[in-house]
Formats: structure tokens, sequence, C-alpha cells
């Protein structure tokens, strides 16, 4: 187990204590209000959520009026790394001071748990539930021949690029690259469990599935299995050079709460599901999806889920950016999905390159926005509306949210 503490009384014990003051229960079934308790459990959430946000915002400003006068070469270059310097100086201590909160966050953990659990989870219909959705697609990508038809069009496409010739030098790189791509490197036929990390895993749903071996981090756990450990200071290690059998051995045995650093290219799956749009800076959306890069095995994915309970069309401006941006990293979009709520996005990692100099990449922090970080008024549904859909909208879902078939990914949004 992740730590001696039981994380999960612990849970009950704040659960409990903050009902008095809040009216929280830990159980829908107690007789109360079930739309009631709802209502307070989003209001936590969303409340951490608003404060985050509020000193973000608050030092973002303080930040401008200090730098007002500043001459104009050095205007440029805060302009460029504009999202950038925030987690270097007071916003560093921003979030510092909010992973310290135990209170609120505990508080949060619980609020966000049976929110998932008691309310999500029992009111979504399986083929429209985010977690679902996640199994499904990596199902489909390693065992369902979604790996196997990307490899065949990379290798089509490296034919391509090679001429067909059977030249000396191209036959010799040919021969280097397969050679460092040994290790770490996912191939055909996939036969292991899916090793996956979820981040700001909460309550761990993907422990349930026998196929995955998964490994769930969170600031504050809501549950044992979960591990202590702040996603943004990570640290990334030599990757291990081992057998599948004995790295299963190593996540299944020689992990400790709090995680501080793990091996780099270890999982063949990353998941965000409604991670990225806790952060109140664009930089740390784009923090997770490098480290999430240098976590994942070459052809592992990267599942991002993310809120947005508008129209599809509303928000494809910021979709594409997304897309753009964590493309310009070494991934390429495999699926993508737009549920009443939520954006699904599915990359794989094509290229062991980050792409990692803000200068020469067209592509910025800025790109990974959400609606919040321009309104602050702006609401998230996500936590506060009923899953359950009319028969019309049932249909028209299953569309959007189901695969794209394979090749009509472009189509989407670019
Ligand atoms: C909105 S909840 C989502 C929970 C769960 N993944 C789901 O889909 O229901 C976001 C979670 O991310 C966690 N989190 C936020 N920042 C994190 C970080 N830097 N490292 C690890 N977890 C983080 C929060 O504590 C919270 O549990």
């Amino acid at each position: 187990m992740a730590t001696g503490k039981n994380i999960r009384s612990d849970c009950r014990k704040v659960s409990e204590s903050s009902s008095s003051e809040r009216g929280l229960s830990t159980s829908s079934s107690d007789g109360k209000d079930e739309k009631e308790e709802k209502e307070k459990l989003s209001g936590v959430v969303k409340g951490v959520h608003a404060k985050l946000r509020r000193k973000y915002r608050e030092d973002e400003h303080h930040h401008q009026d200090e730098h007002h006068h500043q001459d104009e070469h050095h205007h440029q270059l805060e302009t460029l790394t504009r999202s950038g310097r925030n987690t270097v100086g007071d916003f560093d201590k921003i979030w510092q001071e909010h992973c310290e909160d135990e209170q609120s966050l505990s508080e949060y953990a619980c609020a966000m748990r049976l929110l998932a659990v008691d309310h999500w989870k029992k009111k979504t219909p399986s083929d429209h539930d985010r977690i679902e959705w996640c199994r499904r697609t990596c199902y489909e990508f390693f065992r369902g021949g979604g790996l196997l038809k990307c490899l065949e069009k990379d290798e089509r496409r490296r034919q391509h690029t090679l001429g067909g010739a059977a030249n000396g030098d191209s036959c010799e790189t040919e021969r280097k690259r397969m050679k460092t791509a040994d290790y770490n490197t996912i191939r055909l036929p996939f036969t292991s469990k899916i090793r996956l990390l979820d981040v700001g895993s909460c309550y761990n749903p993907f422990m349930e599935f026998e196929d995955f071996l998964a490994i769930g981090i969170d600031i504050v756990p809501a549950v044992e299995s979960v591990y202590k450990c702040d996603f943004l200071n990570l640290q990334v290690q030599e990757p291990l050079q081992l057998a599948p059998d004995t790295i299963d051995t190593f996540l299944r045995g020689s992990l400790r709460s709090p995680l501080e650093r793990v091996p780099r290219e270890i999982f063949h799956v990353v998941v965000f599901s409604l991670l990225l749009s806790y952060f109140p800076s664009p930089y740390q959306r784009w923090i997770c999806c490098q480290k999430a890069h240098e976590l994942l095995a070459l052809n592992g994915l990267l599942l991002i889920i993310t809120p947005d309970s508008s129209h599809q069309g509303r928000n494809a401006a910021m979709i594409k950016s997304w897309k753009k941006a964590i493309e310009s990293m070494g991934f390429q979009r495999w699926r993508y999905g737009k549920d009443r709520h939520l954006h699904l996005m599915a990359f794989r990692k094509v290229s062991r390159d980050t792409g990692n100099n803000l200068l020469t990449n067209d592509a910025s922090p800025d790109m990974l926005y959400i609606p919040q970080d321009f309104n602050e008024f702006e609401e998230e549904s996500v936590f506060t509306d009923d899953f359950t859909r009319s028969e019309s909208e049932e249909r028209l879902l299953v569309e959007g949210f189901g695969a794209l078939p394979e090749g009509m990914d472009e189509l989407d949004f670019s």
C-alpha cells in the first residue's frame, strides 16, 4: 500500500467534521437530498479551483505592475516567457502554500471522490464514462490493432522518405535507430499488462481493471492505494533497462509515498483526467505534458480529458491550439472525442525528441489555455450538471464520443 496511514478513514473524518459546518454527508444514501449534496460537493471542488486561480491572478497583476516600466528588449523577453516566469518566482510559493493547505485539500479529495463515485459513476452510462473511455481507448490501441496501424503507417512514411532506396547511409541510420529504440519502445504483439500512470488520480479508478498495472498519484490521495506525489515536482531518472516482468515487479514493490522520482520511459499510458484545468497557469499544463512525454515509452499513449460543457464548435480553436502544442513535444494525436462536458484526447509518443526549445519551437505554453484563464466567472459545469441525458442527446454523443476511424482524425478540428 502507498502509505501506512489510513487515508480512507481520514477522508471520512474530514468529511464528517466538515459535514457539521458545511452539511456534507459521506454517503448519498443517508436520506439527504442527493441533488443538494452534489451541489455541496461540487461547491467544495470548484471553490478550491477558484481560490488557486484567484491567488495566481493577484500575483500576476502584482507582477505586471512591477514590470510596467521595463525597457523594450526586456519586455519582449518577458512576453516570450510570460507564462513560464511564475513557476520560478512567486508562483512556486503560491503552489507550495496550496499543497500545504492540508485541511482544504483533504476536504477537496473527499468531495471529489464522493462526486465521482457516488454521483457520476452511478449516473453515467458506461459508454460515456471518462474512465471507461480510457480503458477502451487503451484496449483498442494496444490490443485491438490501433498501434499496428500506426506502425504500418510510420513504416510507409519512412519508406517514402528513404525513397525505397537501400542506400548505405540510410540503412546504417535505420540500423542505429532500431538499436537505440530496442529498450523502452512498445512493440507488437503487446501481451503484458498495460503500465498506466494516473496523475491526479484521487480515488484510483483504474485499479479495478485486470488489464492494467495502474499507479495512481495525487498531491492529496483520497484512498490508500494512491501515492502522494506532486507531479510538477516529480523527478525523472535514467530509464531501467530491464525485462518487462522485472519492471512490473519494480512498479508493484518499490514505490513509496511520497513519491519523488520515477525512471524515464517506464509507462505505456499516462492519464490526465480532469487534471490540466486544475492548474491556473498554462505553463504548469505544459510542464505536465512534457513530463508525461519523458515517462512514456516510445509509442505510449497520453490520455487527456479536460472539461468543457460548451458545444463542440465553441472551443474548437482551443483544442486545435492544444493539439499543436502537444504535438510539438513529440506526440501525434491518435484519437479525439467530445462529450457533453468533456474533450477526450489520446496522443501517441512518436519521437524521443521533446522539441524542448521555446525559442525555436513555434509552439509555446500559452497555447495550452482554458476559458477560465481569461474569464474568472466561466462556469465549470462538469462538476455541477447532471450527467443523465435525453435520448436524442445520447445518439449525438455516441458519434462524438466514440472512436474516430483511423485516418479520420485529421478531419477533426485540423
Ligand atoms: C478534478 S480532480 C480529478 C480526479 C480524477 N482524475 C477524476 O477524473 O475524477 C483533479 C485531481 O488532480 C490532483 N492534482 C492537482 N495537481 C496535482 C499535481 N501537481 N500532482 C498530482 N496530482 C495533482 C488533485 O489533488 C485532484 O485530486
